[in-house]
């Protein structure tokens, strides 16, 4: 094989021409250094060489390609700028012609700052004046670093065609693959082979979407090298070691500059040590949370990628197109900031959909178990509430779920009741404790579901015993009372979110935009909401919920209908640990004077932990001897 780099004097023919034969370890030679000592004479005087001149100089280089190509083969820079001297020099059937393409003002510039060269720069007006474009070969604009331009010519001759890669064929990665060959974009696919097991599965979904441009693999290797680079490659797989092994396969055949995106449900601080094992080895990672399920990935999701801000840069004309987009058609999709971060934000992300799915499987358990209202009731109170500015996606979807007939049954009754989960709810908790920040309405979703997973338990301890609710509690069956409550635990377990958010990226530098993340959180997301909207606009005037004046006024209208509601429902034998928990974390809030000094007493007493005085500087501590003196 013989590649002729061609194009103008100071295009770089000699720069990328040198690379691309280390690169397919060829000889290189520049055509310049063919001429005979008159036309190197001419040219440095700056007169342009007729036909004449280079009919010697194209058959002595024609003699050379002939040659070349039947041995190792070469990478020959030529100028070859007319139709008529590449025919002559087309003296194989294999030849791979590239042409280095740019704009007179960009030469001009290279060939000003070139020193140590007999081409006299005056020349340019006229090669550019003699130079005829090709139709075919390989066209490369000169505008990019010489060995993304390498890449590019790599990537032609090695028949490259696949502009972005996604690992994982399941739920997630399937409908993302579709969602960017959708765009338009090629797509190369991959799943592992598992004999026996797992085979053909990527083969599956092409043959299954016969309109897209899918290539599926079942070979990493030929998957990673069917695409053009800098490779952009979405992993969605599980959590946890599935990644890491994953990483291990995939990083020896990657390139420097190359992006990992991990787009599954990962923690955040294992990503921060990805992103920086993938570092080392020139790598791009993008720890990316993406939200919206199954419909979500393949119509429009919320992304949130953070990591290395160089590859989101190269990934973003590939993750926009495919985000959901906001009221003003903004894609929801923004980088959240460095490490971890966009990991982070997810996790909490799913956080507050646990809170606020446990928040309506209560609210549904109060009309069903304590008001004896069924299925479809329940659904028609709850669709009076989107008119209330409580519209929510995980709204939509309870209503849903409550008409669903299974039979003669509704379906859900027909479930069993033990919840599961796959950790960013738990991760969460443990997050609020390292942090400090109080997470109780939150930490009650994520035990619920623990709670929950004790059927057998609940099952014999209920036949042991019988709840009895206190005489004389006064029962209002008001669905208004139970929107309000809903309503303000629902900005509650928003506000305690957020606020992790804001603690973690204080400490961390991470600089994180919370108002930005609402807004890629109103479309496209599980948590979706008419509230996600309003938090936009919170976190432009304020840096939490709390100290919003708009807030403040909802809670001042509601709090009594949660304690109302709260109480009732508890005295009916009825847990409903998110609503408690978030009327405690509401009045704890806003209490000047807690009980804690009593705590800080018993700590003194039995453990001499020491305290602070109310009436003493707060960095000065004090120990009594609680024991010495009974007056
Ligand atoms: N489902 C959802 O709503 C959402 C899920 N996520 C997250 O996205 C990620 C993927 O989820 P989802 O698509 O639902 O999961 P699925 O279980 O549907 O798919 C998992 C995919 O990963 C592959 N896989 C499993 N184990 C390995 C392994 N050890 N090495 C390589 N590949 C493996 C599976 O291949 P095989 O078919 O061979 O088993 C399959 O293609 C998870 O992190 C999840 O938490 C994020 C947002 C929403
Ligand atoms: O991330 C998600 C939605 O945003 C996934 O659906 C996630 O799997 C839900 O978590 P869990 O399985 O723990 O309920």
């Amino acid at each position: 094989m013989v590649i002729i780099v061609f194009g103008v004097s100071g295009s770089g023919k000699t720069t990328t021409g040198q690379l691309l034969a280390t690169q397919l370890n060829m000889p290189f030679y520049d055509a310049d250094d063919f001429h005979p000592a008159e036309n190197v004479k001419k040219m440095s005087a700056g007169i342009p060489l007729q036909d004449e001149d280079r009919k010697h100089w194209l058959e002595e280089l024609a003699e050379n390609i002939k040659e070349w190509s039947k041995g190792k083969g070469a990478v020959l820079a030529c100028s070859a700028l007319k139709e008529r001297y590449r025919k002559q020099l087309n003296v194989s059937d294999n030849i791979h012609w590239v042409f280095l393409k740019g704009s007179p003002d960009l030469i001009n510039q290279r060939i000003n700052a070139r020193k140590n060269h007999y081409m006299n720069p005056v020349l340019l007006n006229s090669q550019i004046a003699d130079l005829e474009m090709p139709e075919y070969g390989i066209t490369v604009d000169i505008i990019k670093a010489p060995h993304l331009i390498v890449r590019r010519i790599m990537d032609r001759l090695e028949n490259r065609v696949f502009n972005f890669g996604v690992i994982g064929m399941g739920v997630m990665g399937r409908n993302l693959a579709l969602n960017q060959a959708e765009k338009g974009t090629k797509v190369a696919i991959y799943n592992r082979h598992v004999l026996g097991s797992e085979e053909g599965i990527a083969a599956q979904v092409v043959q299954d979407n016969p309109d897209f441009h899918l290539a599926a693999f079942d070979d990493l290797k030929d998957f990673v090298t069917s695409m053009t680079s800098p490779r952009v490659i979405l992993l969605m797989i599980p959590a946890g070691r599935p990644i890491d092994m994953q990483l291990d396969d995939l990083i020896p055949l990657l390139e420097k500059g190359d992006v990992v995106i991990d787009g599954g449900n990962s923690y955040y601080k294992d990503s921060k040590l990805r992103s920086q094992r993938l570092a080392e080895h020139g790598l791009h990672f993008l720890p990316m949370g993406v939200s919206g399920g199954e419909e979500g990935a393949r119509k429009g999701p919320s992304m949130m990628p953070g990591g290395s801000k160089e590859g989101y840069d190269i990934a973003k004309p590939f993750l926009e197109p495919m985000a959901a987009v906001d009221k003003n058609l903004k894609p929801c999709i923004t980088y959240v900031g460095p490490e971890g971060s966009g990991h982070f934000v997810k996790m909490v992300h799913n956080s507050i959909e646990y809170g606020e799915m446990q928040l309506l499987a209560e609210v549904y358990y109060i009309f069903r178990k304590n008001w004896g209202m069924d299925p479809i009731e329940i659904s028609e109170v709850f669709a009076t509430w989107r008119d209330h500015h409580l519209d929510s996606y995980l709204l939509e979807i309870t209503i849903n779920i409550l008409k669903k007939k299974d039979g003669e049954h509704y379906l859900l009754d027909m479930i069993l009741d033990q919840a599961e989960q796959k950790g960013t709810g738990g991760w969460s908790v443990g997050t609020a404790l390292e942090y400090g920040v109080p997470y109780g309405p939150l930490v009650e979703a994520v035990m619920a579901r623990t709670l929950s997973a004790r059927k057998q338990f609940r099952t014999e301890m209920s036949k042991l015993i019988a709840y009895k609710p206190a005489a004389g509690f006064v029962k209002d069956e008001n669905t208004d009372r139970v929107k309000n409550a809903y309503a303000m635990v629902s900005l509650l377990n928003h506000a305690i979110g957020f606020d992790l958010i804001q603690t973690v990226s204080k400490t961390n530098g991470w600089d994180i935009n919370l108002s930005e993340v609402s807004r890629i959180w109103t479309n496209g997301c599980i948590i979706r909401s008419t509230l996600m909207d309003d938090l936009v606009n919170i976190f432009k005037e304020s840096e939490d919920v709390f100290s919003s004046l708009k807030a403040v006024e909802a809670f001042g209208e509601s709090q009594v209908d949660l304690a109302y509601t709260v109480s009732q429902s508890l005295n009916e034998g009825t847990a409903i640990p998110v609503m408690s928990s978030a009327l405690n974390y509401y009045l704890g809030n806003i209490t000047k004077d807690s009980p804690a000094n009593m705590i800080q007493a018993q700590r003194d007493y039995f453990g001499a932990h020491t305290y602070r005085r109310v009436d003493a500087d707060s960095s000065t501590y004090f120990h009594t001897d609680w024991t010495a003196d009974h007056d």
